[in-house]
């Protein structure tokens, strides 16, 4: 026998919710389980701006701008300009200079895709991802699963409500060289808890005088304080010069939930690095799923590539009470 050895996998605290949350058939539930937008009535609420988007989308031939394997160059591109600014330091005037940026299978891709790859880089033996709890239930399974050591430091302050800094600082400050920082962008999942500005700017001290690595999760941009400011975090620390990982999703914020659409961008410390960078990415690809789903990130890619539909989307982010 082959499977007799396997018993059940832990239970996923967010499934059984859902679950619960199903059978539950008050009138007055409220679904806040999942990141899924809702309308008043609690169904699935559809931006207008993605409405148009996908009657464009019908009248092109499916395989105009197909890319086997790492994905559509101008949607990467247009998908970093939102994660970094149109201006960062990351692009010179023509191109991205010093980023490698794949498709994925949505944020949780691109966390999986970024895990594998330090995984796969130099001083693995002694690379820890520091992980601040209480957190998104998926980071510490994921580090689990790609070999990594993970190690918890608590993030957020049950007294204050806000983030325990203190806490955060002690774990930069002990942690080994070379370690990974797990840091979430913005809209903290589960505690709503986000960096200040200030607290960012320190951050980037501290972690950039341990060399420190920074692996920013930004799965919620434009759901909190808008594009510019929930991005404030990854924009700075691009701007410090940061070899960094930014891992982005669309799911939440085009309400993209089942079309999977994300990217993984890895700023490098130096250009030579990015096509060695790109190259290792595009093998786990490869090997792993062969390439990412193109619907949803066509999608994103026609709102991102018109600026009047990006200003709509904005506009949709700011005035529709999610
Ligand atoms: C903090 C965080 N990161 C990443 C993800 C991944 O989202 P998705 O795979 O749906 O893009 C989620 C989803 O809940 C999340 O809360």
């Amino acid at each position: 026998m082959v499977f007799d050895t396997l018993e059940v996998g832990p239970a996923d605290v967010m499934y059984g919710l859902k679950i619960a949350a199903d059978k539950d058939k008050s009138p007055l539930k409220v679904d806040l389980g999942v990141g899924v937008y809702r309308n008043e009535l609690g169904d699935y609420n559809e931006m207008g701006v993605l409405k148009k988007a996908k009657d464009e989308l019908y009248a092109l031939n499916p395989d105009h701008d197909y890319e086997v394997t790492t994905g559509n160059s101008r949607y990467l591109a247009n998908a970093a300009k939102i994660a970094f600014g149109s201006h960062s330091s990351v692009f010179d005037k023509e191109r991205r200079e010093k980023v490698a940026s794949v498709q994925t299978i949505s944020g949780t891709g691109a966390v999986h895709l970024a895990l594998m790859l330090l995984a796969r880089s130099s001083k693995k033996n002694s690379r820890q991802v520091y992980i601040g709890t209480p957190t998104w239930g998926n980071y510490i399974p994921m580090c689990n699963l790609a070999g990594l050591e993970s190690k918890q430091y608590t993030h957020y302050d049950t007294l204050t409500g806000g983030v325990d800094f203190e806490s955060v600082i002690k774990a930069i400050r002990t942690a080994d060289e070379g370690s990974v920082f797990i840091l979430q962008g913005c809209c903290h999942n589960p505690t709503a808890a986000d960096f200040s500005r200030e607290q960012w700017q320190t951050l980037a001290a501290e972690m950039k005088s341990r060399h420190l690595l920074p692996l920013l999760d930004i799965a919620y941009q434009g759901l909190g304080n808008g594009i510019e400011e929930d991005s404030y975090g990854v924009r700075h620390f691009a701007q410090m010069g940061f070899e960094m990982i930014v891992c982005q999703s669309f799911s939440k914020n085009f309400g993209l939930y089942g079309e999977r659409a994300g990217a993984c961008h890895v700023v490098c410390a130096s250009e030579t690095h990015v096509q060695p960078v790109h190259d290792q990415l595009r093998c786990l690809i490869r090997w792993e799923f062969s390439s990412s789903p193109a619907y949803g990130s066509r999608l994103v890619d026609l709102v991102l590539s018109d600026s009047s539909k990006q200003a709509e989307c904005n506009q949709e982010f700011r005035t529709t009470n999610y």
